[in-house]
């Protein structure tokens, strides 16, 4: 059982994480028909091309500044009743700009629901900006010069998600060097559906202090042993990996092999109702699945808050919370 256990989580989608039954509500209220999206109360994609497509229907079901506070407010009160004291949730202004309000009313609707949890609970909640990989190197610069800014106080990173299998990461280089001088923190979506090259790619071109996922690194003795000597921080989501099919089940799953290795590695859920998982199961499938004791797991928590994208006096009272 891990529900007596602090957990942290660097690595969830936020639009990823509205369940079902919200995303009805929504479609209701703006009166959408997402009957090719949602049955039986869950999320329909067969693969991760589809997955893709399905997580950006039930981001258009989010429309309004109040709509992302709400979504942002339920997801961190639910993670703070698990136990959690600190969550990154990753945010899309594109989308912001896609369904019209534009991203500074996107952002300010996920702060004030930031805001909220913490007053209700106390759970630390901070936003990482994500390029999205398929949308191409200039758009991933405008972004990155808007995250640079930094007009948004709980924006304190930058991610590359999307389709792994497009573009190299050289070609976001240069978004990534604005970010870093911006003083933002910076992590990779790597090693998830392409294989051990992206991880390297990512290391070589942009140097991330975290890879989001980076598990295929598995396939290459010689990164395994970078990642731990570099001390680069794994965002693992093995829940996310197994449902995607990354892995055949949990007993194929790298966790294991890769903290055995010295990789510092941490638990996350990524976009957890459509893969049927949230932080608490990656705690108990960590847990009663893989079988790492509750001092490895909390070892993770702590490895969590150390790469946490936060400024030092609310890293040693997080850590000071274990
Ligand atoms: N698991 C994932 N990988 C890449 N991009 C994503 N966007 C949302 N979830 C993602
Ligand atoms: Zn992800």
């Amino acid at each position: 059982m891990t529900a007596h256990l602090k957990k942290a989580e660097l690595h969830c989608h936020i639009e990823g994480a509205a369940p079902p039954a919200l995303a009805l509500v929504q479609a209701r209220k703006y009166n959408v028909d997402v009957s090719g999206i949602i049955e039986d109360g869950a999320y329909v994609w067969a693969d991760f091309s589809h997955f893709l497509k399905c997580y950006d229907a039930v981001a258009e079901l989010f429309r309004s500044e109040e709509d992302y506070a709400l979504l942002a407010e339920a997801y961190l009160t639910e993670l703070a009743l698990a136990g959690t004291v600190y969550s990154e949730i990753i945010v899309s202004p594109d989308h912001g700009n896609t369904i019209g309000i534009g991203s500074d009313a996107y952002l300010r609707g996920l702060s004030a629901g930031i805001e909220a949890a913490k007053a209700k609970t106390g759970i630390e909640g901070r936003m990482i900006i994500t390029l999205i990989r398929h949308m191409g190197p200039e758009a991933a610069e405008r972004t990155a010069l808007y995250a640079a800014k930094r007009q948004h106080g709980l924006v304190t990173g930058l991610n590359l998600a999307g389709e792994e299998r497009m573009h190299n990461v050289a070609d976001f280089a240069r978004a990534f060097d604005i970010a870093r001088d911006a003083g933002l923190g910076l992590t990779i979506h790597a090693g998830e559906m392409a294989g051990a090259f992206s991880v390297r790619d990512a290391l070589d071109h942009v140097r991330p202090s975290r890879i989001s996922h980076g598990v295929r690194a598995i396939e290459d003795a010689d990164l395994v042993k970078r990642i731990a000597d570099e001390g680069v921080v794994l965002e693992t989501c093995p829940g996310s990996n197994v449902s995607l099919q990354v892995f055949p089940d949990f007993a194929s799953h790298p966790l294991r092999a890769l903290h055995q290795a010295g990789c510092r590695v941490t638990l996350n859920s990524d976009d957890p109702p459509f893969f049927h998982t949230s932080l608490q199961q990656e705690y108990e499938i960590a847990s009663q699945v893989m079988g790492f004791s509750d001092d490895e797991i909390n070892g993770m928590t702590r490895t969590a808050i150390e790469a946490a994208f936060v400024d030092e006096a609310t890293r040693r009272r997080l850590l000071a919370a274990l």
